[in-house]
């Protein structure tokens, strides 16, 4: 599994291996967000057709999980770009209480002092792709079919589910009669609620071509420069500010989205 092993190999050195990370892919047409995934995967640079209508790609590879929206960049498809991520994606933490009864599945295997034990916690993470958070057990008396007694559980779990862990922004740095339009989006998607905690990973792409926009063109023109927080290790943990970075990249060149995924990183729990 020569591929596989690449892989991971890759993900190791953006510092997202054994890290659930759901990223979102998010920008203008044009600006490089199919080439880019296509790149993490295989590292072959694929000539994409422009996305007409919005479509979502999930890649999943041992725990991490990428998910891609290429959105479009025309006025229809814009409208529908506000929906994708509010309804189906809300970067704070959620919780539901789910009820789950493993009398029958876990009573064998479980004394009575450590239901749920470290398997059966592993087991509803996988199941439900969560965290699991708070949990409390009731014991119940059960009978088998033919009659006999045994001690099952009712499990209450409060489940976290992270739903985005990451929003990846790319932008046309060459594309400089877009940056407006290219700001009205990433204005809207930082000034929303549900993605108010996401790290942002600004990336902006094709510094290959002469001319591009440098970083701190890039930077004032999506009005960035009060609210970037900062390269390298630094730590929000508690500061209640919201993570983000403008790298500049070349995707075609291999270049420069490394550092923004290592970057990145540090904020994916
Ligand atoms: N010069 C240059 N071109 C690039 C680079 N990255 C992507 N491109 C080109 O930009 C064009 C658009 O790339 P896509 O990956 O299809 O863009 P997208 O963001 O998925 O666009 P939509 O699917 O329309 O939303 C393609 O022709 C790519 O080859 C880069 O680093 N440098
Ligand atoms: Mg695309």
């Amino acid at each position: 599994m020569f591929l596989l092993d690449w892989f991971y190999g890759v993900l190791a050195s953006l510092g997202l291996w054994q890290k659930e990370a759901k990223i979102l892919f998010l920008g203008l047409d044009n600006a490089g967000k199919t080439t880019l995934l296509h790149m993490l995967k295989d590292e072959r640079l694929v000539q994409h057709q422009p996305t007409q209508h919005p479509t979502s790609e999930e890649l999943s590879i041992g725990k991490i999980k990428f998910k891609a929206f290429d959105l479009g960049g025309h006025q229809i498809a814009r409208r529908v770009w506000k929906d994708y991520y509010a309804k189906n994606y809300r970067s704070k933490p959620s919780f539901y209480l789910c009820k789950l009864v493993f009398a029958t599945l876990f009573s064998a295997r479980c004394s009575n002092s450590t239901f749920p034990n470290n398997a059966s916690l592993a087991f509803m993470q996988i199941l439900y792709e969560v965290d699991v958070g708070e949990y409390f057990t009731q014991k119940l008396k059960l009978n088998n079919e033919n009659g006999s007694e045994f001690t099952g559980w009712n499990c209450y779990v409060v489940f976290i589910v992270h739903v985005v862990d990451a929003v990846v922004y790319l932008v046309d740095a060459y594309d400089k009669e877009r940056f407006a339009e290219s700001k009205k989006e990433l204005d809207a998607l930082l000034s929303d609620e549900s993605l108010a905690t996401v790290p942002f990973l600004i990336l902006g792409n094709k510094i290959d071509i002469p001319y591009a926009a440098s970083e701190d063109e890039l930077s004032y023109h999506l009005g960035l420069n009060n609210f970037t927080t900062g390269k390298g290790k630094v730590n929000l943990t508690d500061s209640n500010v919201r993570p983000l970075e403008v790298f500049m990249c070349s995707i075609v060149r291999k270049m420069g989205y490394g550092d923004g995924f290592k970057w990145m990183s540090q904020y994916i729990k």
